[in-house]
């Protein structure tokens, strides 16, 4: 089996005028956490919007290799992904509002029914096996990410910081073996902050499941990270540990233009 759980392969992807992403290749490993850094408009958020599936690359693929056969994700459907082992969370939390926490994760496990119309009816066997493994799976992970006070509350009555951690449980009960972060600081004060990185720590180490994640906070990124990738103007800057990129020339220039320290550019956080 391939060490490899995801190959970008010379991706590149054009708006009009704008060349968004550039010629990127990178792979993922298997049980790593995997960071894209960059200035605004660098092109992360396209990168995760091709491995979802959202956009069509104009050049270049991405492999996966997360089932028997290798197979070319830029190749399948966006409906596809999440029933490949492929989950996302979103810069601006999606969920249903109006739904309890506990609802809100038994929903993303819609993924793994594989139960029809009439079973569904009839509440067969099967029907009901599946729902006994989605409140399992559902409370195992309520209780790796401390959500058992708020099992039952209305999202929309949640403060944004845990509102932020329920999408995290959402995206965890659909048993991905490659989680998609998009910015997970963002919102978040320092506290809260830190607690998400014993969040991902938790996820890769107690899940084993392997992470991307497009992140500006760099206390979050120099935390959990194994490998960063730092894109610019839709290019590949440099690839290496957070320390060797926050470090990399070209990286500096690009934050700010002159050779100071890449982490003192840190987001102004909003309190929760
Ligand atoms: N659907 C789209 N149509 C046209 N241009 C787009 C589209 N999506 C992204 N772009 C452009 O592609 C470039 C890269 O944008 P992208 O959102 O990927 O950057 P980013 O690194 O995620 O930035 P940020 O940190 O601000 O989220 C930008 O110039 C952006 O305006």
């Amino acid at each position: 089996m391939s060490d490899v759980l995801l190959s970008a392969q010379d991706l590149s992807v054009r708006f009009g005028g704008v060349l968004a992403v550039n010629q990127v290749s990178f792979d993922v490993r298997r049980g790593e956490v995997f960071t894209l850094i960059g200035p605004n408009g660098a092109g992360k958020t396209t990168v995760f919007n091709l491995i979802s599936r959202i956009y069509q690359p104009t050049t270049g693929r991405i492999t996966w290799n997360g089932g028997a056969a290798p197979l070319t994700l830029t190749d399948q459907p966006p409906h596809a992904i999440a029933a490949l082992g492929i989950a996302r969370t979103f810069q601006n939390i999606e969920l249903f509002e109006h739904a309890t926490v506990l609802h809100n994760l038994l929903i993303g496990r819609h993924v793994h029914r594989r139960t029809g119309f009439w079973s569904e009816l009839f509440f067969t066997p099967a029907t009901r096996a599946a729902e006994v493994a989605a409140r399992e799976k559902a409370e195992q992970v309520i209780d790796l990410l401390d959500l058992q006070h708020h099992r039952d509350s209305l999202v929309a009555g949640l403060p944004y910081g845990v509102r932020k951690v329920v999408e995290l449980a959402r995206a965890l009960c659909t048993e991905p073996q490659l989680l998609l972060l998009d910015e997970p600081s963002s919102g978040l004060n320092v506290e809260e902050t830190a607690d998400m990185a014993f969040w991902i720590q938790d996820i890769q180490h107690e899940l084993g499941i392997s992470v991307l994640m497009v992140e500006h906070d760099m206390t979050l990124v120099s935390k959990v990270s194994d490998r960063v990738l730092a894109m610019a103007q839709g290019e590949v800057l440099a690839l290496g540990s957070a320390r060797e990129v926050q470090a990399d020339a070209r990286v500096i220039e690009a934050y700010l233009g002159t050779a100071e320290d890449v982490s003192s550019l840190r987001r102004p956080k909003v309190a929760a």
